[in-house]
């Protein structure tokens, strides 16, 4: 589908979509435990297909949308054999996290995605399960799916590095806590994406799971048992990211969006609105009531350091080439390794609007002064954020744009191209 966006004012009020993180991480440990109701579940493509997947491990999901819950029947601690081929999606969130609990299965489980997780790195997972004691297998040697998890792991102490994905941490402390053992995890390189850990410690405590950091890392102890008859999911703040950036390039003369659903949580990409902020906008975040409220000004370029934050680039890219100056985004390597590469693919489709941008191995500079953005057609890749960003600059290039894959919002924020036009903005999918 394609989505065609042409230059619109924005205003009013819209609520985020539940975190996808805190989704996946709520219906796993739900999994892991004896049951567990989740309320406000973000019920997208990829906690979808964490769904499956503890459902394939002997559990049972049952989405009530009228009741905004999900309902969760454990596959009590230790994961069963899956009757056919586990397929994770788009999800690289749900590959990991579901790779390391099926370490844990006395048999054999077989993961398979789409394309693009296909092509993802999931190497360095895979010999952390060897080497706790499991057997973890890419089919075509490369490190990638479709992979072979199985043969029971027991524990122990692993080294990982920091900087591919910080998801692989996630997936042995969450697996580690049902080992006999528990799991050190010692990281070899310095942390990428580290508050995304910290969600998943998080969520580990409200399901009465311990972990600690140590001098190396992290560590879980074993033998534990997920415990929560209840979990609320708050909302997810890099799906604001999109609305936020659109009211603070394209609200109406003396309007604001007004995003709601936006209470403190351990979510690193809440870090928009500071963003925002040293880019001149003109934003107020009320942590009490959970709403940010932001309205349309001059925006200049920054420096933005997206170690912790990968899933803000396409955002702070379109915000880049609508504001003065440079905005040079840096430590940005771990965002090719994304559902697209998304330097890359963030650099060429602002460039075919018209954007000035310079991309290094590690880092986007989108150059403000250079750029004057016109309507184009876009390739969204496949990939949500970029469809969601390149609409937001749809808003304010010259004449009409055209975003390719519009229906790749499924699969973080089904409802984003509704909740655009009830801003106002003159959008049409097709
Ligand atoms: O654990 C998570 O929920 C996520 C971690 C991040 O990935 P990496 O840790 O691979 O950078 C982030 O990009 C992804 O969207 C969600
Ligand atoms: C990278 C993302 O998710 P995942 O790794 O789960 O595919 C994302 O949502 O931007």
């Amino acid at each position: 589908m394609d989505a065609h966006v042409t230059p619109s004012r924005v205003r009013g009020r819209a609520r985020a979509p539940p975190s996808k993180s805190y989704t996946h991480r709520a219906l796993l440990a739900a999994g892991y435990g004896d049951g567990t109701v989740v309320s406000d579940p973000l019920d997208s493509a990829d906690p979808r297909a964490t769904g499956r997947a503890v459902t394939a491990f002997g559990g049972a999901v049952e989405w009530d949308d009228d009741a905004n819950v999900a309902r969760v029947e454990g596959f009590d601690g230790r994961p069963g054999t899956p009757e056919d081929v586990v397929d994770c999606g788009n999800s690289g969130t749900t590959m990991r996290l579901v790779t390391a609990a099926a370490g844990l299965a006395e048999d054999l489980v077989v993961f398979t995605g789409d394309s693009s997780l296909r092509s993802r790195p999931q190497g360095p997972l895979l010999d952390a399960v060897e080497s706790l004691g499991g057997r973890a297998e890419s089919t075509r040697r490369n490190g990638r799916a479709p992979l072979v998890v199985g043969d029971g792991m027991t524990g122990g102490t692993v080294a990982i590095p920091g900087d591919v994905s910080s998801q692989f941490v996630t997936a042995l402390l969450m697996a580690g806590a049902v080992t006999d053992e528990g799991v050190a995890v010692e990281l070899e390189t310095e942390l990428k994406s580290a508050p995304y850990v910290e969600i998943t410690r998080e969520v580990l405590a409200d399901f009465d799971v311990e972990t600690e950091r140590t001098d190396a890392g992290f560590r879980v102890p074993g033998d534990q048992s997920y415990r929560a008859d209840e979990y609320a999911v708050p909302g997810d703040f890099s799906s604001m990211s999109y609305l936020l950036a659109a009211g603070a390039v394209a609200a109406a003369d003396g309007e604001a969006v007004v995003v709601e659903g936006a209470r403190p949580s351990a979510q690193g990409d809440s870090a928009i609105v500071e963003i925002l902020e040293r880019m001149g906008a003109d934003v107020d975040w009320d942590r009490e009531a959970g709403e940010i409220t932001v309205s349309r000004s001059h925006l200049s370029g920054v420096e933005v350091d997206v170690g912790d934050t990968p899933d803000l680039l396409p955002t702070i890219a379109v915000l880049g080439a609508v504001a003065d100056g440079d905005t040079r985004i840096v430590n940005a390597e771990h965002v090719r390794y994304k559902e697209t590469d998304r330097v890359s693919a963030m650099a060429e489709e602002l460039e075919s609007m018209g954007a000035s941008v310079t991309e290094e191995p590690d880092s986007l500079a989108v150059h403000g002064d250079r750029t004057d953005l016109r309507g184009a057609t876009v390739d969204g890749r496949g990939d949500h954020r970029l469809v969601m960003a390149l609409a937001v600059a749809g808003l304010v290039a010259d004449g009409e744009t055209t975003v390719r894959g519009a229906e790749h919002v499924e699969v973080s924020f089904p409802g984003f191209f509704d909740t655009l036009e009830d801003l106002g903005a003159s959008v049409g999918v097709e």
